[in-house]
């Protein structure tokens, strides 16, 4: 077992994505403030919502409650629409996870390279994968507790000189999620992909349209009161672009400097200084470069020139680059609105500009 730092990666294309290292001293930790001394992360975005609603404005409701049941897996979703309700047994279990997770630090994971070790639990997705370099779990099972254990001991220990990685989209919107991972292992590093918050409303709308046609338009969903002018915050395809906030959460645990941001529009026209950008952030050798990629026109995005294993090139799959539907631009408009002032908090948290409001004039 190795000590080296852990990592967690979110992603928020569309959803958000997570990918997870872990190994190092667990401990009991509280919030960042109790580690280094210092005042507590003011919830800004918290007091600014707060505001809004006294006056009126846009009401952005306190995030759902459901169905965490573990810093690593999650019953909730990240997409929009209705998502099922944890079963009893996952509610029953709530308690027991965190020495969940303390089986699952002794039992990650260290694989050689090429093999893919992941515990993993798309959120609003009826499949899931947890594999030691194959998969243990069909898709279309129902993940239990006791299965996800049994998976999870299945796994190799971490080896010196390896880094452990786990993906879950939704712990970046998971309300016990930052507390659950740092009192695991609090050296923990998160990587957190984000893009324009109004593309990614549609694109998560894109996504479950594709699955539930029936839905509701976007400009329908998207509105509490349409003539008013009143966002439905609490639509899930909103509410997750409302970064700062979910944010604020995770800086009560873990300072900036472990976590990295990945701007997701970047990743597109040049994913080779987004790679780098990543490795330098894990302490890696700059191995990803340039020559890894080339750009797929018909696909719309960089693919990977030839994987390891594999001797044909790869790219994003089909559930990635899908048509979004035309959106009425007035709701877009509404949109970026609505968004500016957490997207000026969450470039203020993080120190980076990502210049979603450039696209906002285009
Ligand atoms: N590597 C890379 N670079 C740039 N953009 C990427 C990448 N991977 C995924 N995407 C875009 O992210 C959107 C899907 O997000 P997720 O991969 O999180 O989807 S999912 O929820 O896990 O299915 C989806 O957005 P849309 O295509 O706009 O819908 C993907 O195209």
């Amino acid at each position: 077992m190795t000590n080296t730092a852990g990592l967690a990666l979110y992603e928020f294309s569309r959803s958000v994505g997570g990918v997870q290292h872990w190994g190092g001293a667990v401990s009991a930790a509280g919030p960042l403030s109790a580690i280094t001394g210092q005042a507590p992360v003011v919830p800004f975005c918290r007091h600014f919502i707060q505001q809004r609603a006294n006056s009126g404005e846009d009401e952005i409701p306190p995030p759902p409650n459901r169905g965490s049941i573990g810093p690593l897996m999650t019953s909730g979703g990240t997409r929009s629409g209705h998502l099922p309700a944890p079963d009893s047994e996952v509610c029953a279990s709530r308690d027991r996870l965190l020495s969940g997770a303390h089986i699952l630090q002794r039992a990650a994971c260290p694989v050689p390279a090429k093999l893919i070790t992941q515990a993993v639990w798309p959120a609003g997705d009826s499949g899931h994968t947890v594999s030691r370099g194959g998969k243990i779990a069909q898709r279309g099972m129902k993940l239990t507790l006791q299965l996800y254990i049994r998976a999870r001991d299945l796994m190799p220990s971490t080896l010196e000189g390896q880094i452990t990685m786990e993906k879950t989209p939704s712990y970046f919107v998971t309300n016990d999620a930052p507390k659950r991972i740092h009192s695991m292992a609090r050296d923990t590093k998160l990587i957190i992909v984000v893009r324009n918050p109004v593309t990614r409303a549609i694109s998560d709308y894109t996504q479950t349209l594709s699955k539930r046609p029936e839905i509701p338009t976007f400009e329908v969903l998207a509105f509490k009161n349409r003539t008013l002018g009143l966002i439905d915050a609490s639509w899930s395809a909103l509410r997750i672009g409302i970064y700062a906030l979910h944010l604020e959460s995770w800086m009560q645990y873990f300072p900036l400097s472990q976590i990295h941001f990945v701007s997701g529009e970047r990743l597109i026209v040049d994913p080779a200084g987004e790679m780098a950008k990543v490795q330098d952030f894990l302490g890696l050798k700059r191995i990803v470069t340039d020559k890894h990629f080339y750009f797929n026109k018909t696909k719309g995005f960089p693919c990977l020139k030839k994987p390891e294993d594999s001797s044909a090139p790869r790219c994003l799959g089909k559930s990635k680059g899908r048509t979004h539907p035309k959106i009425d631009p007035d709701v877009i408009r509404r949109l970026h609105k609505f968004y500016k002032p957490f997207n000026m908090m969450f470039y203020q948290m993080t120190g980076q500009n990502f210049q979603w409001e450039q696209e906002e004039n285009q």
